[in-house]
């Protein structure tokens, strides 16, 4: 099957978790911040799932939905040893939201994960994906999934508290 069928056979994929610490590169290296998802959940994407770069919507606990680009994979350029699923939401907020239930709908695949000669080019990489990923959001095919039932459910009172 072409690496494409693979990555789209799974889209749109839902899921949420509690936003833990990574290595604190994303804001002070990069500018660019990622919230990350813990072990449980990146074990659980569909193992066939390729990792790289995607696009789609979220949401942090009961608040709006936004657009985002997700990395998912071992970060090349870091060399991590473990698989990390990393969110940078584009949006600015007021404060930092570790701790709280990080909602993602992964709608687009843009490209696979690369290493880079600078911290430059990665950078602008990943400028690069965020405005390949706004443009594409806005296709109504994309729209649609922002309405979701799955970021509702994600606002209703029987998520508070929990
Ligand atoms: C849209 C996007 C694209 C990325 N592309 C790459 C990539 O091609 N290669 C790579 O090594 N890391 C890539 N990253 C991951 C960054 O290296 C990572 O977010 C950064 O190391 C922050 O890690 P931290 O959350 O542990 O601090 C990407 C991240 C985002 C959000
Ligand atoms: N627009 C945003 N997208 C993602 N995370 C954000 C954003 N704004 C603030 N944050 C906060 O920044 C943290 C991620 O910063 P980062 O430097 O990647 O640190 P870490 O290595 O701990 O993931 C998130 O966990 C979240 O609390
Ligand atoms: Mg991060």
């Amino acid at each position: 099957m072409p690496l494409a069928d693979c990555v789209m056979r799974h889209l749109p994929y839902f899921c949420r978790g509690r936003v833990v610490h990574g290595f604190g590169r994303g804001s002070k290296q990069l500018g660019i911040p990622t919230a990350n998802f813990p072990e449980q959940v990146v074990d659980n994407l569909p193992a066939d799932i390729s990792t790289g770069i995607y696009y789609g919507w979220a949401s942090v606990g009961s608040g709006d939905v936004h657009k985002m680009v997700v990395s998912i994979g071992w970060n090349p350029y870091y060399k991590n040893t473990k698989k990390s699923m990393e969110t940078h939401i584009m949006h600015t907020f007021k404060e930092d939201f570790y701790g709280e239930i990080l909602n993602v709908a992964i709608v687009g695949y843009l490209r696979p994960e690369k290493n880079f000669d600078s911290l430059e080019s990665l950078i602008s990489a990943i400028q690069g994906d965020i405005e390949e990923a706004k443009k594409r959001l806005d296709l109504p095919e994309h729209l649609k999934i922002k309405e979701d039932n799955f970021f509702q459910v994600s606002k209703s009172k029987t998520m508070n508290g929990h």
